[in-house]
C-alpha cells in the first residue's frame, strides 16, 4: 500500500517538439509502492511522458520530483544516482543478444554496482527463479529462448537490482493472451515482493486492469481521467470509455479525422 510521502511527483509537464505540443501539462502523483499505469492511444505521448522520468528527455516547462527532489535540469552526475533507483523493462525485453540469460539479467549489478561476477551470478540465478525459470536458462542465450522466456528474462533483470522504481513499457506486447496474462501476474508478485513504485505504459486493458492500482489515461497532452483501476468501467468519461473497450466510434475516432 502507499504512504504519505509521494515517491513521484510530476507537475505541470509540458514538451514539445517543434511545433509539435505533446504533453501539455501534465500533473500526476505516484505513492511509495503504487502501481500506476497510464493508457493512451499510439502517439499520444506516453513514451515521451516516461522518456521524461528517466531524465532522456527534457521538458521545457514543469517539475519532476522523485522522493521530494527535482530532477529536472539536473548533472549528469546527480542524474546516475536518481537513475540508480530505476529498474526498467523495455518495450521488446532489449536484451543483449551477445551475452548469456544470466550475464543479461546481472548486467547492472556487475557493470553499475560493480559486484563480483560469482555474486552477481547468484542473484541473477535467483531472480531468475522468481520469475519461474530454471538455473539451467542461465547459460543459455536470449535467441535459445521463446518469446515469454526472453520477457521473464527482462524482468528479472529489471528487478535483479532491487530498484525503488521501476518502469514497464509495454510489458506485454507480442505476446499471446495467455503468456501475456502469466507476464502480468509475474510483475504484480515482483512488484510486491522487491517493494517497489511501479509506473507502467501500455495500451493492452488486460495488461492494465491486472497490474495497476491507478490508471492515467493520457489524451491530447493531458491526463484526462486518473482514477483507481477497479474504477475505470465507470468513469463517466466517454473518452476512456471508448478507449478500454476498443469501439470504433466515439469522441476520439472523430478527433483523428479531422
Ligand atoms: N524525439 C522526438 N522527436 C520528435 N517527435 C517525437 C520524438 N519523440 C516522440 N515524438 C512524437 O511525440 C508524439 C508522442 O510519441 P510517443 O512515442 O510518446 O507516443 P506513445 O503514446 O508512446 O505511442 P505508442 O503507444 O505508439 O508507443 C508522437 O507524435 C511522436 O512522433
Amino acid at each position: 500500500m502507499t504512504d504519505a510521502a509521494p515517491k513521484i511527483v510530476l507537475t505541470d509537464l509540458h514538451k514539445s517538439f517543434g511545433p509539435k505540443r505533446v504533453l501539455e501539462g501534465i500533473d500526476l502523483s505516484i505513492g511509495r509502492g503504487e502501481s500506476l499505469v497510464v493508457i493512451g492511444g499510439s502517439g499520444t505521448g506516453k513514451s515521451v511522458m516516461l522518456k521524461c522520468i528517466l531524465g532522456l528527455l527534457r521538458p521545457e516547462q514543469g517539475s519532476i520530483r522523485i522522493d521530494g527532489e527535482e530532477v529536472v535540469g539536473i548533472s549528469a552526475r546527480e542524474r546516475d544516482r536518481v537513475m540508480r533507483k530505476f529498474g526498467m523493462l523495455f518495450q521488446g525485453g532489449a536484451l543483449f543478444d551477445s551475452l548469456r540469460v544470466w550475464e543479461n539479467v546481472a548486467f547492472g549489478l556487475i557493470q553499475g554496482q560493480r559486484m563480483k561476477r560469482a555474486k552477481a551470478r547468484d542473484i541473477a540465478i535467483e531472480k531468475l527463479a522468481q520469475v519461474g525459470l530454471a538455473a539451467s536458462a542461465g547459460a543459455l542465450y536470449p535467441s535459445e529462448l521463446s518469446g515469454g522466456m526472453q520477457k521473464r528474462v527482462a524482468l528479472a533483470r529489471a528487478i535483479a537490482t532491487n530498484p525503488e522504481i521501476i518502469f514497464f513499457d509495454e510489458p506485454t506486447t507480442g505476446l499471446d493472451p495467455i503468456m501475456a496474462d502469466v507476464i502480468n501476474g509475474l510483475i504484480v508478485k515482483c512488484v510486491k515482493e522487491v517493494g517497489a513504485t511501479a509506473l507502467s505504459i501500455t495500451h493492452d486493458m488486460a495488461s492494465a486492469r491486472k497490474i495497476a492500482d491507478r490508471i492515467a489515461m493520457l489524451y491530447k497532452g493531458r491526463l484526462i481521467w486518473v482514477g483507481p483501476a477497479s474504477e475505470i468501467e465507470s468513469s463517466g468519461n466517454p473518452y476512456v470509455d471508448q478507449f478500454i473497450h476498443g469501439r470504433e466510434e466515439g469522441p476520439i475516432q472523430m478527433e483523428l479525422r479531422a
